[in-house]
């Protein structure tokens, strides 16, 4: 499992979050945690708008205790703020003492005090959200001209980003500590608006206590080899790809980015579909002979298996590989020839379907992407790329990043052949299957967003060896 260090990519769920708020309960206290994260709500507000009529929706929970605090200080700082409580907390909780504390305006949970205001602040539920909120409480938001929430919109679930109910949209969403998955998953990353996260100086050790298995994508959760003096083909990895003789197009797409993301040697197992590759780019190697011979070659540990094959081009190869124990990355024809039984997969290091594919393997994942990867990863025991605007990649044992380090560029037929021929030049540099995988994915949206505007898929490729330099240059600075 990653490191200490890696807190600072984690995303805890709600339920982790319960866990954090007992262990800082033993030792900072949740009043002072609560009376800086109010105090940070207040200050996110005072930096983007105008001082102007503010309603507070208080929750029976912590949530509602933040909404206390940053009531009182946004009243302190002359704001015209009134207070609209869903129901009373708990006597003798942190939040009991600071709804106390606050001594301002106090008004009926009603739809039209919402509309009257012109910012309404969402302290109803947070992280304790379990259940979807009444229709009374939606109704509340919905009156609202300009939302911003507590922690989370009362209407997303924190865990999955999935809405409980449909719900307003908000401007804006502080949380503390570290975003939730809710937040960066769709639909809950649009519902959120803008996110701020805030420190409140929660002990690392309270976060460590929880134990999150979820991180936010970036380099420093991985790390790519640099290039060195010392480097030469075979060290920096050899990459062989299965060709098909009906799409040429898709492999000659996954080796081009396998081989701008720093391969050291692309070879293409063309078998008597070899023709239509030679004439192609010049630096690849394209081999011609049985795919048995090939694999005495016990430099070629890692092959990709699946762009532009059909089922029976797969069939006559994926078998062979995995009784070779290779390091095999299965993607489109290989997926598809699997059909509804995964399990035909088994051995593979990774998968990279995008909804669609994996739906046709697995099911349909439902509203917990993260749950249904999670499920699938164990279920084959291989690493699970569930391709999208926000990708999820699990490790079978359970370890799970968020991309969202991505461009809209990429939604263009192929993007997905040349992030299988990224991802395969991590493996052949020696990087472990999940951590090869987390890089590829960043690396080809990183290129996504260097591209440019409208990029066709070939434009990626230009800009993958500088993603590369950047991922190296950032984990570094980590
Ligand atoms: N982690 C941190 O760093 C810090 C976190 N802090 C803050 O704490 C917040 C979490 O607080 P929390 O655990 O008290 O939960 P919260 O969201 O207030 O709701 C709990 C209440 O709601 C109820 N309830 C739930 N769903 C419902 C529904 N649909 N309809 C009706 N009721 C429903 C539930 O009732 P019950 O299930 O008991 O019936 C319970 O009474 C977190 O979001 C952040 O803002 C900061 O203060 C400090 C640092
Ligand atoms: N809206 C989007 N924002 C960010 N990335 C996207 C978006 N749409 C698609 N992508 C990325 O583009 C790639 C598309 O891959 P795939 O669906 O396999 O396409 P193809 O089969 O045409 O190659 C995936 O890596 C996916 O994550
Ligand atoms: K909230």
């Amino acid at each position: 499992m990653p490191m200490k260090s890696d807190l600072r990519f984690s995303l805890p769920t709600p339920a982790q979050c319960g866990e954090m708020d007992r262990k800082a309960s033993e030792t900072i206290g949740i009043s002072a945690l609560m009376d800086r994260a109010g105090w940070a709500v207040a200050q996110a507000i005072r930096a983007r708008f105008a001082p102007c009529r503010v309603l507070v929706l208080c929750g029976p929970g912590n949530n509602g205790g933040d909404g206390y605090v940053a009531a009182r200080y946004l009243e302190r700082a002359g704001w015209s703020v009134q207070v609209a409580p869903l129901a009373p907390p708990r006597e003798g909780s942190a939040a009991f003492g600071a709804a106390a504390q606050y001594r301002g305006r106090i008004t009926d949970f009603a739809p039209e005090n919402a509309r009257r205001a012109d910012l309404v602040i969402d302290a109803v539920f947070g992280a304790g959200l379990d259940r979807p909120p009444a229709p009374e409480v939606v109704a509340v938001l919905s009156a609202a001209r300009t939302l911003v929430a507590i922690d989370l919109p009362s209407t997303v679930n924190g865990t999955t980003g999935a809405a409980l109910v449909e719900g307003p949209d908000y401007r804006m969403s502080v949380t503390f500590v570290r975003p939730k998955p809710g937040h960066i998953l769709y639909p809950g990353r649009e519902i959120c608006g803008e996110l701020i996260c805030a420190d409140i100086g929660m002990p690392e050790v309270c976060l460590e206590a929880a134990g999150p298995t979820i991180w936010l994508n970036g380099p420093g959760l991985w790390h790519v080899p640099a290039m060195s003096p010392e480097d030469h083909k075979y060290r920096r990895g050899v990459v062989s790809i299965c060709a098909g003789q009906v799409m040429p197009g898709a492999t000659r797409l996954a080796a081009a980015g396998a081989r701008a993301s720093g391969a050291g040697l692309v070879r293409i197992s063309a078998g008597e579909g070899a023709a239509a590759y030679c004439l192609g780019a010049p630096g690849l190697v394209i081999d011609d002979g049985p795919l048995k011979t090939l694999l005495e070659d016990e430099r070629r540990r890692v092959w990709l298996c699946g762009p532009g094959l059909t089922e029976p081009e797969v069939a006559a190869s994926l078998p062979l590989l995995l009784a070779s124990e290779r390091i095999v990355l299965a993607d489109a024809g290989a997926l598809g020839w699997a059909g509804s039984e995964p399990e035909k997969l088994r051995g593979v290091s990774v998968i990279t379907p995008h909804i669609g594919e994996f739906t046709r393997l697995f099911g349909a994942p439902g509203d917990d992407l993260v749950a249904a990867a999670r499920e699938a990863a164990q279920r084959i025991g291989a690493v699970v790329v569930l391709k999208g605007a926000v990708s999820v990649i699990v490790s079978p044992d359970g370890r799970v990043a968020l991309n969202d380090h991505a461009s809209p560029a990429l939604a263009t037929a192929g993007s997905g052949d040349t992030l299988a021929g990224v991802i395969a030049t991590m493996l052949a540099a020696g990087m472990a299957p999940w951590e090869a995988a987390c890089a590829g994915v960043w690396l080809h949206g990183e290129a996504g967003m260097r591209a440019g505007n409208w990029p066709i898929v070939e434009a990626l490729d230009a800009h993958l060896g500088d993603a590369r330099a950047k991922a190296i240059a950032l984990a570094c600075e980590i």
